[in-house]
């Protein structure tokens, strides 16, 4: 019996840094999981392209997709829709491989519902003032969107303990080990779980 890959969920405030550390997991050798690339209505930031950064998607396209029943979860985030494609994650997953979702508090939460068995891990900022800083200098958000993200933060950062775990993301590269070595750690303890199975369905 092939065994279904891991779905993992990387979430946490816009800001802390979720794409720059989902970048850098990626760009390294050893990684063998897939990054389900995303369908927003978001306009494209400079250098985004369609189908890398995201698939870019009208509002009435978007609306589509949802009464097709074509997200796994999708969310309106400071006046645009984003979504996880549910088609890619379920084919996927039933071919072995690991699935990455980079993706908001909300949407993770619904992910939450149709796949417990998902390792679910926010990425948390050194403080307030640093997501703060983090967000005005990456400049590209309005000073009133980025007050709606501020106070979304403070409330994403209170449903922390729903998930798996919580990393810090201090330092970068700090971030990525550590989430590498809690996916190793998940791998292992499914693989013990299997194992009991398989023993005891053989001895039936
Ligand atoms: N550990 C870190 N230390 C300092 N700056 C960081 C760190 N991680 C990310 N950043 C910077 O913070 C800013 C926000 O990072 P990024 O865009 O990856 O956040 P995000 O969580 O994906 O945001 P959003 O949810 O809005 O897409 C970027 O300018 C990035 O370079
Ligand atoms: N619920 C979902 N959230 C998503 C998805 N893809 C990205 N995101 C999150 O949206 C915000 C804003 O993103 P930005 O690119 O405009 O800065 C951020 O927290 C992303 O992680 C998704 O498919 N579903």
């Amino acid at each position: 019996m092939k065994e279904e890959g891991l779905l993992i969920v990387l979430s946490g405030p816009s800001g802390v840094g979720k794409g720059t550390v989902r970048k850098e997991i990626f760009s390294q050798p050893d990684i063998n999981f897939e990054y389900s690339i995303s369908m927003t209505t978001r306009l494209p930031r400079e250098g985004e392209v369609d189908g890398v950064d995201y698939f870019f998607k009208t509002k009435e396209e978007f609306e589509q997709l949802i009464a097709q029943d074509k997200l796994l979860e999708y969310a309106e985030y400071v006046g645009n829709y984003y979504g996880t494609p549910v088609d890619y994650v379920k084919q996927t997953l039933a071919s072995g491989k690991d699935v990455f979702l980079e993706i908001e508090v909300q949407g993770a939460k619904q992910v939450r519902e149709k796949f417990p068995e998902g390792l679910f891990i926010f990425l948390a900022p050194p403080s307030l003032s640093e997501l703060h800083s983090r967000i005005v200098n990456r400049g590209t958000e309005s000073d009133e969107l980025i007050r709606g993200r501020m106070e979304k933060a403070r409330k994403e950062i209170e449903m922390m303990n729903l998930y798996d775990y919580v990393v810090e993301n201090d330092q970068v590269e700090h971030a990525c080990e550590r989430i590498k070595a809690i996916v190793v750690a998940e791998h292992c303890r499914l693989n013990r779980v299997q194992h009991r199975y398989h023993k005891m369905l053989e001895g039936e």
